[in-house]
């Protein structure tokens, strides 16, 4: 068992590809932020990849106290390998009480890896992140049995404690450029021939231009809306906002859009600055996905469903008769 008293600070992970950083990190970086400092411990933020110096800066300015900076041709693109190698050694040197990794698809991938080589736990896919006050343990809280319970777990005998965090949970921290911090640079090389995967082919997923987890406005419409051909309403009204389109499952499963413009527990998580959310009840598993918009505005003919108990902004009624009408008044408003 590991010496516990060993690992200290907590870690975050920031990710990148090609250089371009993905958001979750730097918002990770501010509930990490609160944690260090309920704890009086250090922030750390780990960048890998290739010409990513600037984002170790940026990462001081959204919070982490320092940043450890490997940065080399081969983790350019991400690979199980390298990255899983290179993010073990780190932590076997610096020995972090805690590591954060976001949720996105190499997150998932390389985040259990590491977990499983440094023989210590990680709860994937968590939506909050707290301290134990009488343990001083991370309590990672995650959704489970369908969305229908929160579970907390902990793991009170191995370091560091790790977890995937989904992004659009947090919000990132104001970037505050008078933050100063050290970045330490690591040499850490994996020979290429080793790396067991290559990249063939990238396919945006962004299919039809539906970047849901980068939106400022999302539009959603759920099984209210009533068929396929009826979501003209929906894209109209996002349209004239400037907005995404989004959609419940039941309009996935019902075969009315496709599954990338889903939102919720099985779909995106999102953190628009506004998000209406039209012919749709709110199920738990459909708000899991929404908790971190600024102002939700719910549109709905059932005054008692469950969405107005999120809602910030409720309009009992018609959505066929509301949302033309809304679509006619921000149109008004935009041209006059
Ligand atoms: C493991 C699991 C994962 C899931 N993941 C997700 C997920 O990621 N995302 C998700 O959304 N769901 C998810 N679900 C499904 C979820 O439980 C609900 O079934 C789903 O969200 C319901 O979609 P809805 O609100 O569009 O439909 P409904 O619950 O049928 O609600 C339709 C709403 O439209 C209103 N309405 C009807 N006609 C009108 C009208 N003319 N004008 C105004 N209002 C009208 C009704 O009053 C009703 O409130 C998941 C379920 C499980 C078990």
């Amino acid at each position: 068992m590991a010496n516990l008293s060993d690992y200290k600070n907590i870690w975050v992970f920031i990710e990148s590809e090609h250089g371009k950083v993905k958001n979750v990190g730097y918002e990770l970086l501010s509930v990490a932020r609160k944690l260090a400092d309920e704890k009086k411990c250090g922030l750390i933020a780990v960048v890998l990849g290739k010409n990513v110096e600037k984002a170790a800066k940026d990462a001081i300015c959204y919070g982490a106290d320092s940043a450890i900076l490997v940065d080399s041709d081969e983790y350019e693109e991400f690979s199980t390998d390298a990255y899983a190698a290179a993010l073990t050694e780190l932590v076997e040197k610096y020995k972090p009480e805690a590591f954060m990794i976001g949720a996105t698809h190499n997150g998932r991938d390389v985040g259990p890896r590491v977990a499983c080589r440094l023989q210590t736990g990680l709860t994937a896919d968590c939506t909050d992140i707290s301290i134990d006050e009488d343990t001083g343990v991370i309590v990672w809280t995650r959704p489970t049995f369908g969305g229908n319970l929160m579970a907390n777990i902990m793991c009170p005998d191995h370091r560091p404690q790790m977890g995937t965090v989904r992004p659009g949970v947090f919000k990132k921290n104001p970037y505050d450029e008078s933050r100063t911090g050290e970045i330490i640079k690591e040499e850490i090389h994996f020979a290429k021939d080793k790396i067991r995967t290559r990249l063939i082919d990238r396919v945006e997923e962004i299919a039809g231009g539906v970047a849901l987890d980068e939106a400022e406005i999302i539009v959603s419409g759920g099984r209210g809306v009533g068929s396929a051909e009826n979501f003209a309403i929906i894209e109209e009204l996002a349209k004239v906002l400037g907005g995404v389109v989004g959609c419940s499952r039941a309009v996935v499963d019902a075969g009315w859009m496709p599954q990338v413009h889903q939102v919720g527990q099985s779909g995106k998580t999102v953190a628009p600055k506004l998000y209406f959310a039209i012919g749709i009840s709110g199920a738990i598993q459909h708000l899991a996905g929404i908790s971190a918009s600024d102002t939700v505005i719910a549109i709905n003919k059932d005054p008692d469903a469950p969405i107005f108990s999120v809602a910030d902004y409720g309009i009992v009624g018609n959505l066929n008769e509301i949302v033309p009408e809304l679509t006619k008044a921000f149109a008004a408003r935009k041209n006059g």
